[in-house]
């Protein structure tokens, strides 16, 4: 209790997110049922590691963070762009979750920030995810990766975990605005361990990185596209009871 009331009294920095963190997960894991959406999840193992670690994901949607809810461990927060601060509920939660804010327009005000967190994950014992792509993006790939998440690890001398989500193109359209339930893959993958390295080896993570997770990108997203039907309007029904009624149970063969 003491420890609650120090952090939403004092907000002290990322100290509070573990607390608050563990709220929001608890709530948006309730989400995916609403969604008609389902996780399946594989490389549990990779996560039962002590001490901070950076988790780098892709990034594809806002529907990402329902994926995030699902494994995210203890003590564990996020980066995120500075202007979801200022998106109405979610941005209060991730305010409150202690999430910590980059200014992208801002390089050298960003890399100041994830330098200050590179401290902060030492000292309080904390684990950051980064999407090291910096942007959503459904193209079917990964969008090559920007340094920081590297950097940050490399600053802290911690591992880095990569985890996977696999293509969401199968049961979600963004531009085209379609979506039905869907089956999610997430992989998690071995730890990459940065200890001993330097700055000099900021490129060279950041390629084997990509390297492993567009792998299995490409792995569990043609498995998971096999699982999954058409896709529908966003204007159709997407609760699993709703689209039932609508167009029988082929919508749901997957689940
Ligand atoms: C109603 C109900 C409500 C329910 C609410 C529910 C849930 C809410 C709770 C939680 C939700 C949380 C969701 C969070 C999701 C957030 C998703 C995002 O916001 S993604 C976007 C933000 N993240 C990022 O951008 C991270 C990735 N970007 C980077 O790491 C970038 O590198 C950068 C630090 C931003 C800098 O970007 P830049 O474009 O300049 O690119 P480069 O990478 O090429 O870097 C340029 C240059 O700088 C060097 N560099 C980079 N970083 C560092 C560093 N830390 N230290 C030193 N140097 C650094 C880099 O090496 C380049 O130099 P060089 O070319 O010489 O190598
Ligand atoms: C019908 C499906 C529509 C999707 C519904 C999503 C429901 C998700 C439920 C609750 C979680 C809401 C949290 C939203 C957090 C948003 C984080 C996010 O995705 O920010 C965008 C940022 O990273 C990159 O921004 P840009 O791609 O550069 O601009």
């Amino acid at each position: 209790m003491d420890y609650l009331s120090d952090c939403y009294w004092t907000r002290s920095g990322l100290k509070c997110l573990f607390a608050s963190c563990r709220v929001i997960r608890f709530v948006v894991r309730h989400v995916k049922y609403f969604l008609g959406l389902r996780f399946q999840v594989s490389g549990w193992e990779h996560l039962q590691t002590d001490g901070p670690y950076v988790i780098i994901s892709n990034h594809q949607s806002s529907l990402d963070v329902l994926g995030m809810m699902e494994i995210l461990p203890d003590r564990c927060t996020m980066i995120a762009k500075k202007e979801l601060v200022w998106a109405g509920t979610v941005g209060m939660v991730c305010w409150l979750g202690g999430i910590v804010f980059i200014n992208r327009q801002k390089t050298r005000d960003a890399k100041n920030v994830m330098s200050d967190a590179a401290k902060t994950m030492l000292a309080d014992q904390i684990r950051l995810w980064v999407f090291p792509e910096g942007t959503r993006n459904q193209n079917g790939g990964l969008l090559p990766f920007k340094k920081g998440a590297f950097h940050l690890a490399i600053q802290a001398q911690v591992p880095i975990i990569p985890i996977v989500f696999s293509s969401y193109s199968n049961f979600y359209l963004r531009k085209e605005k379609e979506f039905k339930s869907g089956t999610i893959t997430l992989k998690v993958l071995p730890k990459i361990e940065t200890k001993g390295l330097t700055a000099d080896d900021v490129t060279t993570l950041s390629e084997k990185s990509f390297s492993v997770m567009h792998s299995a990108f490409m792995e569990i997203s043609s498995q998971t596209t096999q699982s999954n039907g058409p896709v529908f309007p966003l204007s159709a029904p997407t609760t699993r009871m709703a689209r039932d009624h609508v167009v029988g149970n082929h919508a749901n063969q997957a689940l």
